[in-house]
């Protein structure tokens, strides 16, 4: 039975939940259900806080995991990434007072707020950078305001809560995060089916199917709009100057496709939502 630890609240449970309904997998019904067992699909599912998640996982006491990838990094655990998941996306940036700060220089010995220490010591570690690290469990943002810090590094998606603190990023991106399935040390049987389920949903989520008739002699053109994943299909019709035409896209590109393709002389769009995939 493949044991997979899941993140019970936080930023990353709604969407990982979803994730893995539409895998097939079992939910829990009450949010205070910390196990869940679907025998059905061999597996067990254990909702802990996402922070714990790599620990659980790199020591082997768990199998596989869904966490964020700087809660695995900030982990220092054995865990390793298996397959990015692409929701949770964010980066991880040094932030202070608008105009104070430029480059990593400026942070030489002054203090850092995070949440998470070791990714940013580590990062400074590298480049040769002595910080006074303060450990704060969230809202980071506030830290420099209320003086326990004079700079902070923290995550940031919309920068909506920097800007309302009069905070500015500066320097590169320290990571590129989102969510993403973690494995540990020991071979875990039934994680390749869990891989796969995983990237169906993401593909059923990213692509729909559009359908449209055309005349036979736009086939070359219309291909150079979308293409699909491997090449559409080609499916002869009644009327023998036109063909019928399937094609995978990207959901957000839907309209763009349709205009171009019915400017081309296609007709009969229709797009519908994949519900499983399996590539
Ligand atoms: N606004 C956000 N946009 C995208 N990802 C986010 C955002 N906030 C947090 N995350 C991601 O969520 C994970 C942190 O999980 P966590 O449960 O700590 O989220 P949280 O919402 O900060 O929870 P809490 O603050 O209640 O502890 C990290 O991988 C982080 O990158
Ligand atoms: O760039 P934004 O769109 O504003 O999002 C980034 C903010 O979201 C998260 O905060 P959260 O609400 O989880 O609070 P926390 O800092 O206490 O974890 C994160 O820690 C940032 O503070
Ligand atoms: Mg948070």
């Amino acid at each position: 039975m493949l044991r997979i630890a899941v993140p019970n609240k936080g930023a990353l449970a709604e969407t990982a939940a979803e994730y893995l309904k539409e895998a097939g997998y079992n939910g829990r019904r009450d949010p205070k259900e910390l196990i869940v067992s679907d025998p059905k699909n061999d597996v067990e599912f254990f909702y802990l806080r996402p922070r714990d998640i790599a620990t659980y996982v790199g020591s082997g006491a768990l199998d596989v995991g869904i966490t964020g990838r700087d809660l695995l990094i900030d982990s220092g655990s054995d865990a390793h990434e298996d397959e990015p998941l692409g929701f949770a996306v964010s980066t991880f940036r040094f932030a202070g007072p608008a105009g104070q700060f430029a480059a990593l220089d400026d942070l030489r010995g002054k203090r850092l707020a995070t949440s998470y220490p070791v990714l940013v010591g580590g990062y400074l570690a590298e480049r040769g950078i002595d910080v006074h690290l303060v450990k704060l469990d969230g809202a980071v943002e506030s830290a420099i305001r209320l003086g326990v810090a004079d700079v902070i590094a923290d995550v940031v998606e919309t920068g909506t809560t920097l800007r309302k603190q009069g905070l500015e990023i500066f320097g590169e991106p320290i990571l590129r995060s989102e969510a993403v399935l973690i494995a540990g040390p020991n071979e875990a049987p039934g994680l390749d089916t869990l891989h796969r389920r995983l990237e169906g949903v993401m593909v059923a989520r990213r692509y729909v199917l559009m359908d449209y008739d055309l005349p036979s002699e736009l086939i070359e053109q219309a291909t150079a709009i979308a293409s699909g994943m491997e090449s559409p299909t080609i499916s002869p019709t009644r009327d023998a100057a036109w063909v019928a035409v399937r094609v995978m896209i990207p959901r957000e590109e839907i309209n763009h496709i349709m205009d171009a393709l019915y400017e081309l002389g296609a007709r009969a769009i229709l797009v519908t939502p994949i519900h499983a995939a399996r590539l």
